[in-house]
């Protein structure tokens, strides 16, 4: 059975079909990048995925239960964890004390005051901090661990929005466009991250638009094209696809990295 199941997605916004009847598996272990072209309906699939919409029709299944319609936070519990574009993290904080705060916050949501007074927040506060400090030395952060999230570049803060997502023990990593706006030298730091995090046993889904970064980095993509699977397969077999190529000519700010 496959780890993950989108079975027939549809998402409407009024008139608009977003995401058209998609199907696709992923499977334990691996990297499955979404691409196409702006305004294809990748970021929508994704928040569908999450269970941040309701879709119109169709649904997802985790080792063939279904997740579409739970809240997003029962989702993550259940394994399903999305990162976001812009970092979730608190900015006057250290990288430790955020991932320490995400372990908390998995634990307690709901209960967050009557939890950080208690004694078992006490006793926690040890193991989160062993858990998260190693999550970080992981990620390649371990030096930064004390910095103030706000003096951290970039990069950094990306990974630092991927390591708070780690700490709730993800079985499916959602990334959305975790190579956006990085230079050459972050983008090679965090491809080998997105691999680290495979090879932790974690699947890693992802949208990116970065398309070198993604012929490299997945296993197999699927293609999106006005809210429609155009096709699915290797970055080899993507790539020299014919509705691929017809699908991204006319995208000027997008390549297929031929
Ligand atoms: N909440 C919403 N209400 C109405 N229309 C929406 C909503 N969210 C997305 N859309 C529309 O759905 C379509 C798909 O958008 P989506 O953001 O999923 O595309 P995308 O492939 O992620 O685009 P990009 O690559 O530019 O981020 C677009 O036409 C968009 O305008």
């Amino acid at each position: 059975m496959s780890l993950l199941r989108v079975q027939d997605l549809t998402k409407r916004f009024g008139g608009l079909v977003a995401v058209n009847d998609v199907s696709f598996d992923v499977e334990a272990g691996e990297i499955l990048s979404i691409i196409g072209p702006n305004g294809a309906g990748k970021s929508t699939l994704f928040k569908l995925i999450a269970s941040f919409l309701k879709p119109t029709a169709g649904r997802v299944l985790l080792e063939g239960e279904e997740i579409s319609g739970l809240k997003p936070h029962i989702v993550a519990r259940k394994g399903v964890v999305r990162t976001f574009q812009e970092t979730t993290v608190f900015k006057e904080m250290t990288a430790l004390e955020n991932v320490v705060v995400a372990h908390h916050l998995r634990l307690k949501a709901g209960l967050l005051g009557v939890y950080f007074a208690s004694p078992r927040a006490r006793a926690d506060e040890a193991s989160f901090r062993a858990s998260a400090s190693e999550i970080l030395d992981y990620l390649g952060l371990g030096h930064v661990k004390h910095e103030r999230a706000r003096n951290l570049p970039h990069g950094y803060l990306r990974a630092l929005g991927i390591a708070v997502a780690m700490a709730a023990e993800p079985r499916v990593l959602l990334l959305d466009e975790p190579f956006a706006g990085m230079n050459p030298e972050e983008k090679d730091r965090a491809v080998r991250m997105v691999r680290g995090i495979r090879d932790r046993g974690i699947t890693v889904l992802l949208v990116e638009h970065d398309m070198p970064s993604v012929m490299r980095i997945s296993d197999r993509i699927v293609v999106i094209s006005f809210g429609t699977k155009i096709a699915e397969g290797t970055p080899e077999a993507v790539r020299n696809d014919p509705a691929v190529i017809e699908a991204y000519l006319g995208a000027e700010d997008e390549t297929l990295g031929h």
